[in-house]
């Protein structure tokens, strides 16, 4: 996913994912023989957000941080009054994202997912959208000369839970009013229970989606 040289940026809300893959990243930049550059974008949706412990992680890590001022919220929430807004929310903080990399001059964008997330949209875009699909570890759009990449993706959401509660890292509170009620939410209870029925299907769930990775 990362080559020499590459300009990585990587989007930070502030919740524990992004918080562990900027960690990561810091790391493998710092300790490996991979020569990359690496910055961190956190995109402000235009509601209540103290991004100061941000700064203050980055500045720690030494990389820089841009933020990126939206009016996210209020497109979604009062012009547009979305009656499901998180799928609008996504598509404008990632064109968001999109377009400060590119002024900034970076062409790889890495966010957050790991397996569960993509066990998750499986099951989302399947059970809801008639899909059988999921997302990719590495996209590449042509057209804005952006490559996204999901380096967490082979990790599973407890390791990010434990190694955000070993290193201490600043987990902020979603701002959003709509954080745990959401279809996403719902996916996670129903693996949650399917877990029960078949323990283990979430780990597979993952494998069969690597395979299909692999091979795409
Ligand atoms: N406000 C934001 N600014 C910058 N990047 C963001 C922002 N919100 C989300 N992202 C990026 O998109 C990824 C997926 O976003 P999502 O809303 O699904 O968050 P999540 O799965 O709760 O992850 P996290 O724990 O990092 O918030 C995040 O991991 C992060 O890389």
């Amino acid at each position: 996913m990362i080559e020499p040289q590459d300009k990585v940026v990587v989007g930070l809300s502030g919740g524990k994912d992004s918080l562990c893959l900027t960690f990561i990243l810091s790391l493998l930049q710092k300790y490996s023989h991979l020569k990359f550059e690496l910055a961190a974008l956190t995109i402000h949706p235009g509601w209540e957000v103290d991004n100061r412990p941000l700064f203050e992680f980055c500045r720690q890590l030494d990389i820089p941080l841009w933020e990126e001022r939206t009016e996210i919220a209020q497109i979604v929430f009062q012009a547009r009054k979305e009656k499901n807004p998180c799928a609008l929310c996504s598509k404008l903080r990632r064109g968001a994202l999109v377009k400060r990399a590119q002024r900034q001059g970076f062409h790889k964008l890495a966010l957050g997912h790991h397996g569960d997330d993509a066990v998750e949209t499986l099951l989302l875009n399947s059970t809801l959208g008639g899909r059988l699909s999921s997302f990719s570890p590495v996209i590449v759009y042509p057209d804005s000369g952006i490559t996204v990449i999901r380096p967490l993706i082979y990790l599973r959401e407890k390791t990010i839970v434990s190694l955000s509660k070993r290193e201490n890292l600043p987990v902020q509170a979603s701002p959003c009013s709509l954080d745990k009620k959401t279809k996403r939410q719902d996916m996670k209870v129903l693996l949650e229970e399917m877990e029960k029925a078949v323990p283990g299907c979430t780990a597979h769930l993952i494998t069969a989606l690597k395979s299909q990775w692999l091979q795409g």
